[in-house]
């Protein structure tokens, strides 16, 4: 990025990009012309909301108005907010200079960013008093926190120009790419979340293996734990054929990669889960190496096609015969290969 020509306002947003998201910065950094400030403005929003929506220290009947105004904010040059504990509260505490560069971003841009903050907020509020119970609900959540997110960049992407309009026009593959990265994060994250006492595994799919989703922390339990994590991970994957068909339509290659490089991580991450215990013993991370290999091997589509066939055929090895979804795992994996 030209620092030079940044307004003072500009650079602190991508100071704090840096320091909000470690590797995935320069990946936003290395997109092209207007579209590298509107999508670094539309993440840091975004963290901004997801830290409102993920502090537990504000009561739920606070929360709720402030989740469902937050795209207000976004033209009130006064709005921050300095009670938050949280990690990244440093874009909450200087959301002025955030909210600054959203609006010497050009209208199309402005009005997607809106939009989809509007939409997320709103979503938002529905899921802090329900647990997720149907796989319906299951996608309707991650709809609302990553979902919209898949959305709201495909369109920034077709806004831009550098891809054609049925990138933003194809909402349903779009929210598939967000539900991949986040399903995968919810998989990965079961032992953290539920320290947090936080619930993101939908019941329909638990209860099958277990009367309190507790018990899968349970060394004595760790047969019907691995199941269940096995059942969402085979869920998890009949997204890929879409996120496929998504990345095989983009036409610009710092687009290509913005989008291959979480969904390449995401894949090594659900085959590094499948069938492993130690997700219910601590949190299952791709190592920084590995991370940085795949990072640089997901520059074309015939690349990153080949490492999914890689991570599937290594999730094919491990499928258990005894495993209940053993013969479904197969058929999704298989169509994956086919489309790879
Ligand atoms: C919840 C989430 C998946 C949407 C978060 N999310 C992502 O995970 C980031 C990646 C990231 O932040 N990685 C972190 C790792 C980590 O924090 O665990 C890093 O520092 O490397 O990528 C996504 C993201 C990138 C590209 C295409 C997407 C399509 C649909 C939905 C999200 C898409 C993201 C794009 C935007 Cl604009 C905003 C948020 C995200």
């Amino acid at each position: 990025c030209d620092f030079g020509a940044m307004t003072p306002t500009l650079k602190q947003c991508y100071e704090f990009l840096n320091l909000t998201s470690r590797s995935f910065a320069a990946v936003i950094q290395a997109l092209d012309g207007e579209l590298r400030d509107a999508v670094c403005i539309f993440y840091l929003v975004l963290r901004a909301l997801d830290t409102v929506e993920d502090d537990m220290t504000i009561p739920i009947p606070v929360k709720v108005p402030m989740l469902k105004s937050f795209y207000k904010n976004l033209w009130d040059p006064n709005w921050n907010y300095t009670e938050s504990n949280d990690k990244d509260r440093i874009v909450l505490e200087n959301f002025p200079s955030i909210s600054q560069e959203f609006r010497n971003l050009a209208e199309i841009y402005r009005e997607v960013i809106s939009d989809i903050c509007q939409k997320m907020g709103d979503g938002m509020t529905i899921f802090l008093e329900r647990k997720v119970d149907t796989m319906e609900e299951w996608d309707e959540y991650c709809h609302y926190v990553a979902g919209l997110v898949g959305i709201g960049l495909a369109q920034l992407f077709s806004a831009s120009g550098q891809e054609d309009a049925i990138i933003g026009e194809d909402t349903s593959l779009a929210n598939k790419l967000g539900l991949f990265l986040q399903k995968t994060n919810i998989i990965r994250d079961y032992l953290e979340d539920w320290n947090d006492k936080r619930i993101f595994w939908p019941r329909a799919t638990w209860s099958k293996y277990a009367s309190d989703l507790g018990d899968f922390a349970l060394p004595e339990n760790q047969e019907k734990a691995v199941q269940c994590l096995n059942d969402l991970i085979t869920n998890t994957l009949e997204l890929l054929p879409s996120a496929v068909l998504f990345m095989s339509r983009l036409k610009t290659q710092s687009i290509f990669n913005f989008v291959a490089i979480p969904q390449v991580m995401a894949i090594a991450t659900l085959e590094r889960c499948y069938n492993n215990p130690k997700v219910f013993s601590g949190v299952v991370k791709i190592r920084k190496g590995e991370a940085v290999r795949i990072m640089m091997g997901s520059t074309s589509l015939e690349k990153v096609k080949a490492i999914i066939r890689h991570f599937t055929l290594q999730i094919i090895e491990r499928i258990p015969d005894t495993d209940p979804n053993a013969s479904k795992t197969r058929a999704v994996c298989q169509k994956v290969l086919e489309v790879t």
